[in-house]
């Protein structure tokens, strides 16, 4: 006797080549150091495809995407989501409009987090690139990447993340030590959200080496 799911196991498999495919690239790059990051796709309104905890993401199969609900509770599946998964539900459970979270742990990420976590956020100005996020259309204008405390405790950053999005609308956030959070409406406009943040840092830090 076979069991309907509650999601459509058609939609998950092409969500799961879409993260596979996206995900080897972002490991290709660097981004996603021994065992780190983790990636997620809105299935429809009530699930999520995301990766299983640990494991290289640089090696992923069809096997290593599991389906959660918002409350992050496995759906058909004994497998264990995202230590992070939180960071996850958190915003699609708030933003009806998002479809990819994308977490990654690049060495321009990790650094920019240090550097920038007694300031509490990144000042990018200026840049062309700026354009590469939604709803920028000039290189004349300026955001703020929020960098966050880490912490063990998914509450605690998932806490500190809704009292942002309380006051701003950003895509995506710094946790010291750790990496980068970044996301948009489906995986390309998350990719040129995550990819945009990457250079930009990159430039900042390359800034600082140059003392200016
Ligand atoms: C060795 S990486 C530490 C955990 C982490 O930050 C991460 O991004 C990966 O956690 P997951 O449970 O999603 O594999
Ligand atoms: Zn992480």
């Amino acid at each position: 006797m076979s069991t309907a799911l509650p999601y459509d196991p058609q939609q998950l498999k092409h969500r799961a080549g879409e993260i596979i495919v996206n995900v080897r690239e972002l490991a290709a790059a660097g981004w996603t150091p021994a065992t780190s990051s983790n990636f997620s796709t809105r299935l429809d309104d009530r699930h999520v495809a995301i990766t299983v905890s640990g494991g290289d993401k640089g090696r992923l199969t069809e096997a290593d995407i599991m389906v959660v609900d918002l409350d992050g509770q496995p759906v058909a599946t004994d497998q264990r989501p995202s230590a992070e998964t939180l960071l996850h539900t958190q915003l699609y459970s708030r933003f009806a409009e998002i479809g990819c979270v994308l977490h990654t742990h690049s060495r321009n990420q990790t650094v920019a987090s240090r550097l920038f976590a007694g300031t509490g956020h990144v000042h990018l100005e200026g840049y062309e690139l700026l354009k590469a996020f939604t709803g920028n259309n000039t290189h004349e204008t300026a955001i703020e990447l929020p960098v966050l405390p880490n912490s063990q405790d998914m509450h605690t950053l998932a806490a500190q993340v809704d009292a942002l999005l309380d006051r701003q609308c950003m895509w995506g956030y710094l946790i010291d030590g750790h990496g980068l959070y970044a996301w948009g409406r489906d995986m390309a406009e998350a990719r040129r959200h995550l990819e945009a943040f990457e250079f930009l840092l990159g430039c900042e830090l390359e800034l600082r080496k140059l003392h200016r």
